[in-house]
């Protein structure tokens, strides 16, 4: 009916949000340790020490394959790909800076993404 049209009209244009904003993190200077999964043979610690490894290519893929119901689940994967990376590399370290770069990036757009969409 004409409310499920107008719901499901919202939900395409959140994800089309989501979509914009990791296609900007993705092409972020500062994004280069998250584009894909950490590699378990080149850090093996990793996978004893991150039960949930996240990664940007992974996220795209659940766009593409409709797994985000909602912006808040896009947004919670978002923050574990950072939360993971505090958890393992020190706040003063190459890629533990990249992190609350690309996490400041990231609540910056999704504030400003929020209101103006
Ligand atoms: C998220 N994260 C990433 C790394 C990392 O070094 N990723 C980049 C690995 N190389 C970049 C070009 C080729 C492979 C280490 C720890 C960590 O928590």
């Amino acid at each position: 009916d004409q409310e499920k049209k107008k719901q499901a009209a919202e939900q395409s244009e959140d994800m089309t949000v989501c979509r914009l904003i990791l296609t900007e993190m993705d092409k972020h200077d500062d994004g280069w340790p998250f584009l894909k999964p950490v590699n378990f043979k080149q850090f093996p610690a990793y996978k004893k020490y991150i039960r949930q490894p996240m990664d940007f290519t992974t996220m795209k893929n659940k766009l593409r394959d409709n797994q985000y119901k909602t912006r808040g689940d896009f947004a919670a994967d978002v923050r574990l790909i950072f939360n993971n990376c505090q958890t393992f590399n020190e706040d003063d370290s190459e890629v533990g800076r990249a992190g609350h770069n690309m996490r400041k990036f990231f609540e910056v757009r999704w504030k400003q993404l929020l209101l103006t969409s």
